[in-house]
């Protein structure tokens, strides 16, 4: 798909050479620019982060890198040859390979199947295969074994057979979105030494990420996009996360406050001896008992796949087979529908947004009254009110600075972060007792992520409790009152936020120093 080349640019001396250069990138959507005269260049042998808010057009941008997405404007050229990208094919062809934040394994299938499949012309699917992919994991230190089943593999190594798998298909740029939300530090650690390893032999690693310390350690060069637009591409030397932040958001960040304890003794949340058994055996919940008060911030940490899902779907009614109690403020609701728990005081921030937060194909008012069908101001005397789901979801957009051209845009057309702000100003709005909040910042961008702290912890000053889960070990930290760590659907440890380190969490969380931390077989 590559038009003639124009004689490429001699590199600047001491430069290594551009692996990718776009140019006056732009693109529209209905009401919204995306893009607008954006403009990168990425040297080999380099990491290049891609920061900006929520909405800044990040996603948009490096999907038209990947093919999947087309320009309005603009031109992309990849080792000095300018190519259009029609699919992501297309962009393998050129060398260009993306790592999506949600992983696209299948489970059930070995390394080795989910490597090949698609791509059974490079090295057949056998010994040849097999030898190349032990090739490419020696070569970049990536710890992989292709006979494994991908189901037995933890959040880091699946991310391993993610990159491997765009490795194997040829790509010398490798795109990774937001590819640190869901790991725990010490992988994280593991994730930037496999990245170094792949800018040592010459390749370009373009990510983007909402953790500016992740970002200022690891990036060779950080691009910072505003509104659709790059601002700057900065160094990482002599540039602090704060200053980052502020040219994120074009004005200065308010300085973060902390807060005294409010909890109070009353029990709002009582949850006695739950358990969820599996149908291979091993129960995915094991006899968990704890109690929220008043006032407070639970916070759970465990490595994803833990029983953290489980845990909360079960405390919402949405798992059959759970047993144990569920109380509210005194009112047993072990056998209540998911419907009768959130009319009696729950709001529910899901993890997975867009399989249970929202209606994509909807307008925004109408995913406000997703889930409050049944109370005001979304509805009365049991009927739809229209122009009051319409001005609140107004009024959560203006709250919780939702980026969008109104209330009657669909959801689908919102960035990730946007969408996530408005399921948090939802689920705030319903006045809960209890907010049940599953990452409620996965995806935000930190001056938006601020802005959500602030609204719990105001509702938990006025006596909000709260269970949060959440993968962000300095949110657990800094907004929980007490944590609990879950592992393999039990909970193994009980740690004061006040007096714990991102990294004695992530070592209880993977069991690191007790002797049940290899994976028991159902
Ligand atoms: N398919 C689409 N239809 C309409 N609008 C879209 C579509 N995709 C993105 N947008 C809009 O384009 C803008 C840029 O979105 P994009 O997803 O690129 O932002 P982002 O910087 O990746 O944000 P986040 O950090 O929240 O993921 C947003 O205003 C978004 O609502």
């Amino acid at each position: 798909m590559s038009t003639p080349a124009p004689a490429p640019a001699a590199p600047p001396a001491g430069e290594a050479p551009l692996a990718v250069r776009l140019r006056g990138i732009g693109k529209r959507f209905p009401g919204v620019i995306a893009n607008d005269d954006v403009n990168i260049d990425v040297r080999r042998g380099t990491i290049h982060a891609i920061v900006g808010e929520n909405g800044a057009g990040k996603s948009t941008l490096v999907k038209i890198l990947y093919g999947v997405q087309a320009p309005d404007s603009g031109t992309i050229e990849i080792s000095g040859e300018l190519v259009s990208l029609g699919s992501p094919a297309d962009a393998i062809k050129q060398g260009v390979g993306m790592v999506f934040q949600h992983f696209m394994l299948a489970d059930n299938l070995t390394v080795l199947e989910n490597v090949v499949l698609g791509a059974e012309k490079l090295h057949g699917i056998g010994g040849a295969a097999r030898a190349e992919i032990k090739r490419i994991s020696d070569a970049y230190g990536l710890g992989i074994e292709p006979d494994h089943l991908v189901e037995d593999l933890g959040v880091g190594a699946r991310q391993r057979v993610e990159i491997l798998k765009v490795l194997y298909r040829g790509a010398r740029v490798i795109i990774l979105d937001e590819p640190t939300a869901v790991l725990v530090p010490q992988e994280v650690d593991e994730l930037f030494h496999n990245l170094r390893g792949l800018k040592a032999e010459g390749l370009a690693v373009i990510f983007i990420s909402h953790k500016l310390d992740e970002v200022l350690s690891v990036a060779d060069e950080i691009t910072v996009i505003r509104r659709g637009t790059t601002v700057r591409t900065v160094d990482p030397v002599g540039v602090t996360a704060r200053q980052l932040a502020e040219l994120m958001v074009g004005s200065e960040l308010p300085s973060p406050s902390t807060e005294a304890s409010t909890v109070t003794d009353k029990v709002l949340l009582h949850i006695a001896h739950l358990s969820l058994p599996s149908p291979e055996g091993r129960p995915l919940l094991d006899d968990i008992s704890f109690d929220i008060h008043k006032g407070e911030v639970l916070g759970i940490a465990g490595v994803e796949g833990n029983g953290q899902a489980e845990l909360v779907e079960s405390i919402m009614g949405m798992r059959k087979g759970a047993t144990g109690d569920v109380v509210l403020h005194g009112r047993d609701l072990s056998t209540t529908s998911t419907r009768g728990r959130r009319e009696g005081g729950i709001g529910y921030i899901p993890a997975d947004r867009h399989r249970h937060g929202l209606l994509l194909d909807a307008p925004l008012w109408e995913n406000r009254v997703l889930g409050h069908q049944t109370r005001e101001p979304s509805a009365s005397r049991g009927l739809i009110d229209k122009r009051a789901a319409r001005a609140d979801t107004q009024r959560i957009i203006d709250e919780y600075d939702v980026r969008t051209p109104g209330v009657d845009t669909l959801a689908r057309a919102l960035s990730g972060g946007n969408q996530q702000k408005l399921i948090v100003g939802r689920e705030m709005a319903g006045a809960p007792i209890l907010l049940v909040a599953a990452h409620p910042t996965r995806g935000v961008d930190v001056g938006a992520q601020g802005a959500i702290w602030a609204h719990i912890k105001k509702a938990r000053r006025e006596g909000l409790a709260v269970l949060l889960i959440s993968a962000d070990l300095d949110e657990l930290i800094g907004l929980s009152d007490r944590i609990e760590v879950i592992l393999r659907g039990r909970l193994v440890g009980s740690f004061d936020p006040s007096d714990v380190t991102p990294q004695q969490l992530g070592s209880a969380m993977t069991g690191a120093g007790d002797d049940t931390t290899s994976r028991e077989t159902a």
